[in-house]
């Protein structure tokens, strides 16, 4: 009797459950028809105010978020209010998630909305690279994992790219462009540009595609252009111009490099000038060789003020009459920073090339951080490129890694204790190339196994390389792969034993901090990020 009684009780609890599944499923599908309809509408709203209608809709979406979360209605008041305001920060959010469908993004700007998780900021990295859609080296690997990490505590992290010929567009989900012409300022003239959308590692990114007929980024490489100032003096101009006329309100804009630098004086002499001033501009310096000079008057080309700017506490190069992009970051930005402690100190004086003056005189905003590397990205126990998955715990799976890759680049296999020495990186000076080659025969001549992957810009080098690898052609303990390959340096960090690293300098260097990841114990010199842990 007590037992009909308890299971009529059940199945009368069980298909109440049902109902109430089955309303937030109704309810999750009326949803998504609705995000799907407003997609519809392309983004004809992207420059103008949105009606109404929409802000209905974003209300309903963050309803069905705080349903999703378990997140009481009460502590969602501020989200609420900023509906009711209609904050541009909000309507930023869903043009992004709107242009990615990603719901990350989305998810992160509404967690940061919340009381107590408030800390979340809207960031726009403006950069030449991300890994693995756009990769040269380091610079890329920053720019993901560095956003990554952001958006991972609640920022809005947003990545704004040129839209390179070359670029691996099967790294990119959704990629589209979007229903509107951004026009942009060069060389007295407006140009259209298309603009691209597409989730890259999970982060939303934005690439310009300008419509100038010098075709700047389809040129079948990223850099290495004789008009390499140009097009990314372009680039920077279109990037902040995309910015301003999406009438997002950024709180940080973070620009790399000297190819991005151009952004920091023409935010301030520029669009500031025109309302556009609720960001503050960080600039990363990743490498003090590279500063990207020209004569004064091709400042002008992106609309910058020539005769302003042409001045010794400004732009103008401290060594030669030329005007110098990095230097002006460094004068113009909130706050500068490089990748490392000890290279920020290196560049105060002769490893500053140039700038060390410059430094000291802004050495209160300018500071090292040092870089870390992509943990997902670079994990050997999820790494899909590995023969054998390992951990630090069970490291078989190296040795399994060891014997693949030696089948693989020909190499013997006959003593798996046989020790394998790898090096992958840009064939520069910077990197120590006398050093590597000394390795490589060094190492032969010590019976041991040497693996390098790399490629050089300079036609010398890459030409002296060809000429070791040709060398070591028929012997089956040296190889030596003189290109880019992403999924082999993957393969070559797991099968190492040790890794070299003898840059002559390094402002951080993330080649080490992945060997070791992988249980390959790096080489190198003391010098830069080299020195810091
Ligand atoms: N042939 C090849 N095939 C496949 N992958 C290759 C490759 N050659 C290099 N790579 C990859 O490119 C990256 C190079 O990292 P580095 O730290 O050496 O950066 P790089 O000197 O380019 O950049 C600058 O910026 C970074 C980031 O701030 C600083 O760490 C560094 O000191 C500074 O010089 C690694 O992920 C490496 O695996």
């Amino acid at each position: 009797m007590v037992e009909d009684r308890f299971q009529a009780c059940n199945s009368e609890m069980h298909s109440q459950i049902e109902l109430y599944e089955h309303s937030i499923v109704e309810f999750h599908d009326t949803l998504s028809k609705l995000i799907e309809e407003s997609e519809k509408r392309s983004l004809e709203n992207f420059t103008g105010n949105m009606p109404s209608e929409l802000w209905s809709k974003i209300s309903l979406l963050i309803d069905g978020w705080l349903l999703e979360k378990k997140i009481a209605y009460n502590d969602a008041s501020m989200l609420r209010e900023m509906v009711r305001k209609r904050d541009s920060r909000l309507r930023e959010a869903y043009l992004s998630y709107r242009g990615t469908e990603n719901r990350d993004v989305m998810d992160s700007f509404l967690k940061m909305a919340l009381p107590g998780t408030s800390s979340g900021l809207h960031i726009a990295h403006i950069a030449a690279e991300m890994a693995p859609v756009a990769k040269v080296g380091g610079l890329a690997d920053v720019i993901s994992g560095l956003g990554k990490a952001l958006q991972k505590k609640g920022h809005l992290v947003e990545i704004i790219l040129p839209k390179y010929d070359c670029m691996q567009v099967d790294q990119v989900s959704n990629l589209k462009v979007l229903d509107v012409l951004v026009q942009s300022y060069f060389e007295g003239n407006m140009f259209n540009n298309k603009i691209w959308t597409g989730t890259v590692e999970g982060l939303p990114v934005y690439f310009i595609e300008p419509q100038h007929p010098a075709m700047f980024f389809s040129r079948a490489q990223y850099y290495g252009e004789h008009d390499d100032f140009k097009r990314f003096a372009y680039f920077s101009r279109a990037a902040l111009e995309l910015l301003y006329q999406s009438g997002k309100k950024v709180d940080i804009i973070h620009c790399h490099d000297w190819q991005t630098a151009f952004v920091a004086p023409l935010y301030w002499d520029v669009y500031a000038n025109l309302g556009f001033n609720s960001a503050r501009i960080c600039f990363t310096c990743h490498n003090f060789e590279y500063q990207g000079t020209a004569p004064a008057r091709d400042l002008a080309w992106c609309g910058l003020d020539v005769e302003h700017l042409d001045r010794p506490d400004r732009m103008r190069d401290n060594s030669h009459g030329r005007i110098n992009a990095v230097k002006g970051a460094i004068v113009y930005s909130n706050i500068v920073t490089t990748v490392s402690p000890t290279y920020a100190l290196e560049v105060r004086s002769e490893g500053g090339r140039g700038l060390q003056d410059t430094l000291k005189v802004h050495s209160r905003k300018f500071l090292g951080i040092l870089n870390g590397i992509d943990t997902d990205t670079w994990n050997p126990s999820t790494d899909r490129y590995l023969k054998v998955q390992y951990n630090a715990k069970d490291l078989q799976g190296k040795a399994a890694n060891k014997a693949a890759l030696r089948e693989q680049l020909n190499l013997a296999s006959a003593y798996p204790s046989q020790p394998l020495v790898g090096c992958i990186t840009r064939l520069v000076a910077q990197k120590g190339v006398h050093l590597i080659r000394h390795a490589i025969y060094k190492t032969a001549e010590l019976g041991g196994q040497f693996v390098l992957l790399g490629s050089s810009p300079v036609p010398e080098i890459q030409r002296e390389f060809e000429g070791i690898a040709d060398h070591f052609q028929n012997n089956n303990n040296i190889r030596l792969i003189l290109k880019y390959d992403d999924a082999l340096s993957h393969c070559i960090y797991a099968a190492s034993d040790m890794f070299i690293v003898p840059s002559i300098f390094e402002p951080c260097g993330l080649t080490q901090m992945i060997a070791m990841r992988y249980g390959s114990v790096p080489i190198v010199r003391k010098t830069g990020g080299l020195n810091d842990r």
